[in-house]
């Protein structure tokens, strides 16, 4: 399963993270923004849409750099691409009523993090 996720930086390079709903695969662990790409979209497709869906923000396709990814053995096999992009302004919203925030990296290293996300944090602060 291919799953895209994005680490959005503000001007201060703080980075934004959202909290994962309780009840779903790792419920309240904390991740960058994001989800799965669906069959008939490119990966920054999928992105662009899940940042809208998620957050209410609008970010163009070619603003997204690719970074790192990391995988999850199992049966699932998921792989999750990590992106960057730069907060230019706007109003953001959690819209699936979760939890978000800017955070420095040693307060995102802090929180409960999802596995794959934790990896992946590790790799932008190398
Ligand atoms: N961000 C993140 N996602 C992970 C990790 N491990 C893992 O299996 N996933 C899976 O990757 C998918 C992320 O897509 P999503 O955010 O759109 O999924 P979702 O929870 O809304 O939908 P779902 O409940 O149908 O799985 C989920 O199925 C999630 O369970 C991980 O370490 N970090």
């Amino acid at each position: 399963m291919l799953v895209v996720a994005l680490a959005l930086f503000d001007k201060s390079g703080r980075i934004l993270l959202q909290q994962r709903l309780p009840g779903k695969h790792h419920g309240g662990l904390w991740e960058f923004p994001g989800g799965k790409v669906e069959s008939d979209e490119t990966p920054r497709v999928a992105l662009v849409r899940e940042i809208e869906e998620e957050l209410g923000l609008h970010l163009e396709p070619g603003s997204l750099t690719p970074a790192f990814f990391a995988e999850e053995p199992g049966d699932r096999a998921v792989v999750l691409n990590l992106y960057t992009a730069s907060f230019e302004g706007g109003e953001l919203v959690g819209r699936d009523g979760q939890a978000w925030g800017w955070f420095a990296h040693e307060d995102a290293a802090n929180l409960p993090l999802a596995p794959m996300d934790r990896q992946l944090l590790a790799f932008l602060h190398r």
